[in-house]
């Protein structure tokens, strides 16, 4: 199978993007996890497809794939790269793009300077919508982490997140709770997990241990999820600026109800040809 593909990033939180509107690709999970590899493979956090609306109110329909093979619902990040691979291949002259994931529609605004901002959608934080196991819905919830009790925050942008107040995110151990936490019998879909420093009420810094993929340089949900549980603590404003490791994202909510609002840059890295058949 010869696929045309494109390296793209969102802050350093890479894609393999594949248009599959032009050409025919059937992936297993083998495959993916193939192409994921950073020393066998291209190398990605997460694959993402382009495919043809399966309803015909959206433009397009996106599906996202962890480097563990796993399908996922939701990906920030990879919603502004995928608007600017769809505009840079001219599968569409929209700047207004509607798209459907497999937790719903997102709004896609790309600016002329190749900054996109999505409409993430309005934010879940009901335990069974996440889901985690808890007997009722809270700000913080205790959850024990390696002899440790500590709170945490869970929300659901479509995708699962838990997120952790630290002091400093350097020093925080994002690796080691990381993976204990992803992986947490109360979070039975697994989790991504975010440790958020608060700044002050416009700033704050973020690094995050991701479902499927560990830690990434970005990550565009986690953002959401990480400023949605600072305003529900309020701690934040409405607007707030974070600053992830491979740079910073505007994120704006107004509060229970109301969609999340992302801003950031895109990257295109190279295009490639993938020949599967000599993997085998
Ligand atoms: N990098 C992403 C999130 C990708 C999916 C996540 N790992 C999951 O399993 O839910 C982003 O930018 O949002």
């Amino acid at each position: 199978m010869r696929l045309e593909f494109t390296k793209m990033h969102g802050l350093g939180n890479d894609f393999v993007v594949i248009d599959c509107i032009s050409q025919r690709a059937r992936l297993d999970t083998h495959q993916i996890k193939q192409i994921a590899d950073r020393h066998f493979g291209v190398g990605f956090d997460q694959l993402l497809l382009v495919e043809a609306p399966t309803r015909p109110d959206v433009d397009f329909r996106y599906r996202i794939f962890n480097a563990d093979g796993s399908e996922v619902q939701q990906c920030g990040n990879g919603a502004r790269c995928f608007a600017r691979f769809v505009r840079d291949r001219k599968l569409s002259r929209k700047t207004k793009l509607i798209v459907e994931t497999a937790s719903g529609i997102i709004e896609l605004n790309i600016a002329p300077n190749g900054w996109v901002r999505v409409n993430m959608g309005v934010p879940r934080l009901e335990p069974n919508d996440i889901p985690f196991i808890a007997s009722a819905r809270a700000l913080t919830y205790p959850l024990d982490v390696s002899d440790h009790i500590i709170e945490i925050s869970a929300v659901s942008m479509g995708n699962p997140h838990a997120v952790i107040l630290v002091d400093n995110v350097n020093t925080a151990p994002v690796r080691e709770w990381g993976r204990i936490i992803e992986n947490h019998p109360r979070f039975p879909e697994r989790v991504n997990v975010g440790f958020l420093e608060i700044i002050d009420r416009q700033r704050a810094k973020l690094r995050v241990f991701e479902r499927g993929s560990g830690e990434t340089l970005a990550c565009g949900t986690g953002t959401c999820a990480a400023v949605v549980a600072g305003i529900q603590q309020g701690l934040l404003d409405e607007r707030v600026r974070v600053q992830l490791r491979g740079g910073e994202l505007d994120i704006r909510w107004q509060g229970e109800g109301h969609p999340v609002w992302m801003t950031g840059p895109t990257a295109r890295v190279f295009d490639g040809v993938l020949r599967l058949y000599e993997w085998q």
